[in-house]
C-alpha cells in the first residue's frame, strides 16, 4: 500500500513524497503502535472473562448463536452484532488502558479555564485516572461492569483509550476487528478459568502489563 502510495505521488507535483526511508519509519511505528497494545488488550480481556464467568457464559452464547453457520468465526457481516463482546472489550480498554498515558506539549501559551499552560510545557493526560474516575464513572468505577457502555449519553474525553482528536489512534478499527475475531474464535471453543497460581500485578511502564503474566486454564467446549 505504501509503495503504491508512493508510486502515485511521484507522478504528481504535491511537493510532498514518501522515500524508502519514511516508508520504513511507517512501518516500525506500525508494529510498535499496533503490536504490544493489541495482545495487551487480549490478555486482559481473557483475564476479566476468567474471573467473570457469568459474563463469560453470555458472550459465548452470544458468539454461538451470531457466528452458528461458521463455527464461531465471525464473518465480517456478523462482527457488528457482537454487541456483548464489543461491551467487554470497552469495559476491558477502560479498567486497563493500554496507552496509560498520552504525553503532549504546548506549542504555544494556551488559557485552558484558569489554568495558565506556557509554551514549551510538558503535558501527560492521564487516560487510567480518567477511566478510573469516581466522579466521571461512578461508585462501581473500580468494577467489572460491561453494561456501562450500554448508554450512549457519555460525557466526551472519558473513554479514550485510542486517544482523541485528528491524531488519535489510527489502527483502532483494526484493533477491535482483531480482538473480536481472537476473541469470539477463542470463547467459542474453550471455558476459561483463571489459575490459582495468577498473581494480580498489573504494572505501568507507559503500557499497563501483568507483572507476572495471566495464567488460565482451557477447557475445550463441544460445539
Ligand atoms: C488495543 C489496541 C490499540 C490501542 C489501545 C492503541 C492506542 C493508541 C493511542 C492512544 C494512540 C495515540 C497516541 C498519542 O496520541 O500519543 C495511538 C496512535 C497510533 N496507533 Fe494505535 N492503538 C492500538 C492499536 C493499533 C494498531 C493495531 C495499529 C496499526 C495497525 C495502530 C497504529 C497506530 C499509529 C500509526 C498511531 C499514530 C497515529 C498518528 O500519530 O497519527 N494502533 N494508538
Amino acid at each position: 500500500m505504501l509503495l503504491n502510495e508512493m508510486r502515485i505521488k511521484r507522478g504528481i507535483n504535491s511537493g510532498f513524497s514518501l522515500n524508502m526511508q519514511l516508508i520504513m519509519d511507517e512501518i516500525k511505528t506500525f508494529f510498535f503502535a499496533g503490536h504490544d497494545s493489541t495482545a495487551l488488550l487480549l490478555t486482559w480481556t481473557v483475564m476479566l472473562l476468567a474471573s467473570n464467568p457469568t459474563w463469560q457464559d453470555k458472550v459465548c452464547a452470544e458468539v454461538r448463536e451470531v457466528c452458528r453457520s461458521n463455527g464461531g468465526a465471525p464473518s465480517v457481516d456478523q462482527l457488528p452484532k457482537l454487541t456483548l463482546l464489543k461491551k467487554v472489550i470497552n469495559e476491558s480498554l477502560r479498567l486497563y488502558p493500554p496507552a496509560s498515558v498520552l504525553p503532549r506539549m504546548a506549542f504555544e501559551d494556551i488559557k485552558l479555564g484558569d489554568l495558565h499552560i506556557p509554551k514549551g510545557l510538558s503535558i501527560w493526560i492521564p487516560v487510567l485516572a480518567i477511566h478510573h474516575s469516581e466522579e466521571l464513572w461512578g461508585k462501581d468505577v473500580n468494577e467489572f461492569n460491561p453494561e456501562r457502555f450500554s448508554s450512549k449519553s457519555f460525557a466526551p474525553g472519558r473513554f479514550i483509550p485510542f486517544a482523541a482528536g485528528p491524531r488519535n489512534c489510527v489502527g483502532q478499527g483494526f484493533a477491535i476487528m482483531e480482538a473480536k475475531i481472537i476473541l469470539a474464535m477463542l470463547i467459542s471453543r474453550f471455558s476459561f478459568v483463571i489459575s490459582e497460581n495468577y498473581r494480580h500485578a498489573p504494572v505501568i511502564v507507559l503500557t499497563i502489563k501483568p507483572k507476572y503474566g495471566v495464567q488460565i486454564r482451557l477447557t475445550p467446549l463441544s460445539y
